[in-house]
């Protein structure tokens, strides 16, 4: 990490994009806010990690950024290269993730509206990288998902949308055969590397399993409990012990305090195999159902920028969501459009392209 600690505030890279703040740090380098010296007033955040061999991640990471560039909540690549010392890939400046936002708002409950309408940006989110338009569609397994790897956008109503980042861990499911389709990669036997986060992996990543889709869900859930209320073993560091709270842990035990729609989906989770597609739809619509209950709004601001929770802002908004008005409205609209959406990767023409999936 030394060549990382030698980029501080003001230097420039690649004659374009000037150091103006660290925003984060992970295992395999660090994130900074850097503004580009071509365009006026122009803002992204570079990644640089330390390994420039091609066994380095940010390569990786690049690659997929670009496969990704059609999608609508995937930060966009502007720059990547290599010096002697480190490699770099500059993407969109986007905002705090999740967890930072409960934290800095000082939330220690989120409320059913907030839990389910993330949970929908962000299975969104999820979806769209298994599939051809997000991370599952173009047929790859994030493998990490978590309140960290999730964060919002910056300007205006951007800071509605939630993005997924960090695609340092992802594995691709699909490959193509000889006739040129696409087909569902045989999971490998034997034990596999542990790859994504002990408090939010699945129990089949604890038995070091190979990963599928379902195992993103499950960390999707998990992550959702979590920024919810908290997870049961939220207080455990060690893998070993947090496998054992988990496999332990009962289903009402670890849904208490959450939206009741959690408990299907949760049935529906143990039901899948690594093979399965999962019916993204389905648990989006029950996330949607659960929304409609609590008459929750896709337009109104986040809990987090509502001030302190239990203040009367808060109260006050969340008042208004609830009343009967626009925002039913504009929550219908919203189902209209993701009804657009959602079916277009349950297609025929998907399935015929994907086999076996
Ligand atoms: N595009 C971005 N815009 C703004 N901040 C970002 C962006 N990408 C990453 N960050 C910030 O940098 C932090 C680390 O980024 P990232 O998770 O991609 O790195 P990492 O080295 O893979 O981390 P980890 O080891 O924790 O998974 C994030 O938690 C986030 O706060």
């Amino acid at each position: 990490m030394e060549e990382i600690q030698a980029i501080t505030e003001g230097k420039i890279i690649a004659k374009r994009w000037k150091v103006v703040e660290k925003l984060g740090e992970g295992g395999m380098g660090a994130v900074f806010k850097v503004r580009d010296l071509t365009r006026f007033q122009t803002y992204a955040a570079m990644k640089v990690e330390g390994d420039v061999s091609d066994g380095g991640v940010l390569k990786l990471e690049a690659y997929l950024l670009k496969a990704l560039a059609p999608l609508p909540f995937c930060a966009r690549l502007m720059d990547a290269g290599d010096r002697k010392t480190y490699c770099f890939m500059v993407m969109t400046l986007l905002g705090k993730d999740l967890m930072a936002h409960k934290r800095e708002a000082n939330i220690p409950k989120l409320c059913d509206q907030t839990t389910l309408r993330l949970a929908m940006a962000t299975l969104f989110a999820i979806k769209q990288s298994h599939l051809r338009f997000q991370i599952h569609e173009v047929g790859y397994t994030h493998r990490d998902i978590k309140p960290g790897n999730c964060v919002t956008g910056i300007h205006g109503s951007d800071a509605k949308n939630v993005y997924l980042i960090d695609y340092g861990m992802v594995r691709s499911f699909t490959a193509k055969r000889d006739n040129g389709q696409l087909a569902l990669r045989k999971a490998r036997s034997g034990e596999q590397l542990f790859r994504g986060t002990p408090r939010y992996c699945s129990m089949n990543v604890h038995n070091r399993k190979e990963q599928g889709r379902v195992d993103d869900l499950w960390s999707w859930l998990y992550m959702l409990i979590e920024l919810h209320c908290g997870l049961p073993w939220r207080r455990l560091t060690d893998e070993k012990e947090i496998m054992q709270a988990k496999s332990t842990c009962p289903m009402e035990v670890l849904l208490k305090g959450c939206p009741q729609e959690f408990t299907n989906i949760h049935k529906y989770l143990e039901s899948l195999e690594y093979k399965t597609r999962p019916d993204y739809f389905g648990l989006w619509s029950e996330c949607f159902s659960g929304f409609k209950r609590v008459r929750g709004s896709f337009f109104g601001r986040f809990e987090w920028e509502l001030g302190k929770a239990g203040g009367e802002e808060m109260l006050t908004a969340l008042s208004i969501s609830e009343k009967r008005g626009p925002n039913d409205y504009k929550c219908a609209t919203n189902m209209q459009m993701a009804k657009k959406i959602w079916p277009y990767a349950d297609s025929a023409h998907f399935k015929k392209k994907i086999l076996n999936l």
